[in-house]
């Protein structure tokens, strides 16, 4: 073999030939399995680097690209159960850039290529969605097609027909004879979740991600099943032109599509220069997620028409234009497991176990799940290569499994009927609810663990150096026997002496189990807060001082570190700020909670739930007894006078001059309660723009409504100017 190949009068080693080959042989079957079957079983990211791999191969030995090669097609022609259709233009791809340096280069040429001329920069989304040709025949929709090989493509214009931002025929009277307009169909993240679900419950095959849906969706035989999947367009270029002229600018162009009708993007932004592009990028590399369709990057274009022909095309892509690539934020891996953890709220959820991963950043090993319904619904198999995401800051999630790679030894999640961590049989909070829960709630070392890691936590009492594994040392030890606290109560009476014994597991965070030595495999047990010599560590000092300094942190963070259900940061300030006393909020009634602006009857009824726990208020008595108020501190600013005491005020609407927040403090500052709903007792309704319904329950019940002005009225000179500056009530 190797002799054959040396015989041959080429200098390309055979090795690299057999490389390029099986390489090829490698793009061709993922592009297959990407453009027909819509299930590819790699990740871009994977394909891209085989790709890269022929074209630095190419570039080694030019004589390897040739013609047929991947990397000088658009995809491959292939066939497929739709009917050839030939687009009258070609339709390319894009030429892609990962970095600043390479997109630098590519302006680079453009500004040699078109020296002392004028240009600009028409920056647009790279929709993550699949290619569609749309052919406009005197104005109607004759034929839509994918790209296939850009010559040759699938008709697949009944299924198109069905997406209704798609015209059937163009606006206006100035519409060309034939025209061709190029987009993206997309899938709407926020749908395909609901998508999987239906698909597995009917016994189908669930899409691994969005765009996957996009192309499967479309490219259905029956049309009757694409008009089910609510599939959106963008529209981003034009391909044959015929009867119509005049066309200088791209963006103009879109102008003109937008008003025949056509779903052209909102986010097209034309610049100067690269700082511009760079900004353009820049911005939507942080508000990646703030667009209605997935991107996986920008598109820069050449604006000027004429000066795009100038440039030309290579035989794949155009070189007045390029794709600048965002990170990927999906990767496929391996679902080694399904566990549960335990909640602080003793919910207990699936999460998934991955083969560790980079993504976005960041190396990933497990991912949430929500509850068994979800893990249901997404049609995931212990065992399954899965696409992982991870956008932003967002905690890692699994969007589907990979179907074709199953080898049958793939398995299904069972939720166990038992905590993991006590034995306790699990059940609903309620009847009807999806989630189970561990009911053991004081002393289930999982739910312990938890509350007290959030009480010492950013949103709760902030102790710095009490972290996860002081939560579980503190509440779980292997040694001593007796934990130095079984609750909550025990906080702030921890000494030294208590700490210096324990010896416990060292839990990771994300998963609540003990973390492994990398080396031997086995579990990692620590004499947490003792040095060798059995002194207390610098940061178990640091810790006791800490917990003693959190004493004097305002209600509020009492309040949320309690980890009662529903109650969040935000009910917690509108309970501290209305009641100001952990007292007064266990005096409530669940009506007076309930009306508390911020808390509702939820919030309220939960409450009562948790002051009715013994246990519960014997953590208060516990605190309070070593020292901690749970009080209101009055600040100076608050001590003014109270004008307002005794009103009850609703804000409804948007002001112009105070947030809703920035209201209430006003009116609560000068004694008035701030409360969520119109009744007969309320004083007054202040109302900014788009009041709703709270403004006529006003009028109806005659209670005196404020607009902006008459609400600075009652701020400056009480409630009785404020009357007489209130709107009147209609007749
Ligand atoms: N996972 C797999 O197995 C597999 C297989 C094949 C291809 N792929 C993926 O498909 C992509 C390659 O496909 P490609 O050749 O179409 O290249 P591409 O997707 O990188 O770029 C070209 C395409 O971008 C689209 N596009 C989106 N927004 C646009 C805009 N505003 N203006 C112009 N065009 C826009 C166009 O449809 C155009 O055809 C890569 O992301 C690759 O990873 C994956
Ligand atoms: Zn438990």
């Amino acid at each position: 073999m190797a002799g054959d190949k040396q015989a041959d009068s080429t200098a390309v080693p055979a090795e690299a030939r057999e490389r390029h080959a099986r390489l090829a042989e490698q793009v061709e079957e993922h592009r297959f399995r990407y453009y027909v079957k819509d299930a590819p079983v790699v990740s871009d990211a994977e394909f891209d680097q085989l790709l890269r791999g022929l074209e630095e191969l190419e570039e080694a030995y030019p004589e390897l690209r040739t013609p047929d090669s991947p990397t000088q097609k658009v995809a491959g022609s292939y066939q497929t159960e739709f009917t050839a259709v030939e687009h009258r233009e070609r339709m390319l791809s894009l030429d892609n850039t990962f970095n600043d340096d390479d997109l630098a280069a590519w302006a680079d040429r453009v500004a040699r290529e078109l020296g002392a001329q004028e240009y600009h920069f028409l920056c647009e989304l790279k929709v993550d969605g699949l290619a569609v040709n749309l052919t406009y025949e005197r104005g109607r929709l004759v034929r839509a097609a994918t790209r296939g090989d850009g010559r040759t493509g699938e008709d697949i214009t009944p299924n198109v027909r069905t997406i209704a931002e798609i015209p059937d025929r163009l606006h206006g009277d100035r519409v060309p004879d034939v025209v061709e307009i190029r987009g993206e169909v997309y899938f709407p993240m926020e749908k395909f979740e609901e998508l999987n679900a239906r698909l597995v419950a009917a016994g189908d095959k669930p899409f691994a991600n969005p765009r996957n849906a996009a192309a499967g969706s479309l490219r259905q035989k029956d049309p009757r099943v694409t008009a089910t999947r609510p599939l959106h367009m963008v529209v981003h270029g034009i391909g044959a032109l015929e009867g119509f002229q005049g066309l200088n600018r791209l963006s103009q162009a879109y102008d003109l599509l937008k008003q025949w009708g056509l779903p052209t993007s909102p986010h097209n932004r034309v610049v100067d220069d690269l700082d511009g592009v760079r900004e353009f990028i820049a911005y939507y590399g942080e508000n990646r997620h703030s667009v209605e369709h997935e991107i996986d990057g920008v598109v820069v274009k050449l604006d000027e028409i004429p000066l795009q022909g100038r440039l030309g095309s290579t035989s794949r892509a155009p070189r007045w234009a390029i794709a600048y690539k965002y990170a990927p934020e999906e990767v496929n891996t391996k679902l080694v497991n399904i566990r549960v953890g335990v909640g602080r709220t003793g919910r207990v959820t699936p999460y998934a176990q991955v083969e560790p991963v980079t993504v976005a950043g960041s190396e990933v090993e497990f991912a949430t799940l929500h509850n068994q319904d979800v893990v249901k619904a997404k049609g995931v198999l212990i065992g399954d290569t899965v696409v992982l995401r991870k956008a932003g800051d967002v905690i890692p999630e699994i969007l589907g499994p990979v179907v074709d790679l199953r080898d049958g030894s793939e398995r299904e999640f069972v939720m166990p009927s038992e905590c993991p961590e006590c034995g306790t049989p699990l059940r609903p909070m309620k009847e009807g609810d999806v989630d189970l829960r561990c009911p053991n709630a004081r002393a289930c070392p999982a739910q312990l663990r938890e509350r007290l890691f959030y009480l010492a936590g950013r949103k709760a009492l902030d102790i710095e150096h009490f972290g996860y594994v002081a939560a579980a040392a503190l509440t779980a030890p292997l040694v001593p026997a007796e934990p130095p606290l079984r609750d909550e109560g025990g906080l702030f009476d921890l000494t030294a002496e208590q700490l210096l014994p324990i010896r416990a597991y060292v839990r990771d965070q994300d998963s609540g189990l003990p973390k492994r030595d990398p080396k031997t495999g086995e579990e990692k047990i620590a004499t947490v807060f003792a040095n060798q010599q059995g002194e207390p560590k610098k940061n178990a000092l640091a810790m006791l001082e800490n917990i003693a300094a959190a004493k004097e942190r305002p209600l509020a963070r009492f309040i949320t570190g309690l980890s009662i259900r529903h109650v969040g940061p935000v009910a917690a300030e509108a309970l501290a700020r209305e009641f100001r006393s952990i007292d007064r909020i266990e005096q409530a009634t669940e009506a007076e909670l309930a009306d508390t602006e911020g808390v509702g009857p939820i919030i309220a009824a939960s409450l009562k739930e948790w002051f009715a726990e013994e246990w519960h208020r014997e953590i208060i008595r516990r605190w309070r007894a070593a020292g901690v108020r749970m009080e209101q501190e009055s600040t100076g600013e608050d001590e003014g006078p109270r004008p307002l005491e005794g009103l009850t005020v609703v804000v409804t609407g948007t002001l112009e001059h105070f947030t809703r927040d920035g209201a209430k403090e006003e009116l609560q500052r000068r004694g008035a309660k701030v409360t969520g709903s119109v009744s007969k007792k309320t004083s007054f309704v202040v109302v900014g723009d788009s009041p709703g319904s709270k403004y006529d329950k006003a009028m109806q019940l005659k209670v005196p409504v404020l607009n902006e002005d008459g609400f600075n009225v009652l701020l400056e000179q009480g409630p009785e100017a404020a009357s007489e500056a209130a709107i009147p009530a209609e007749e």
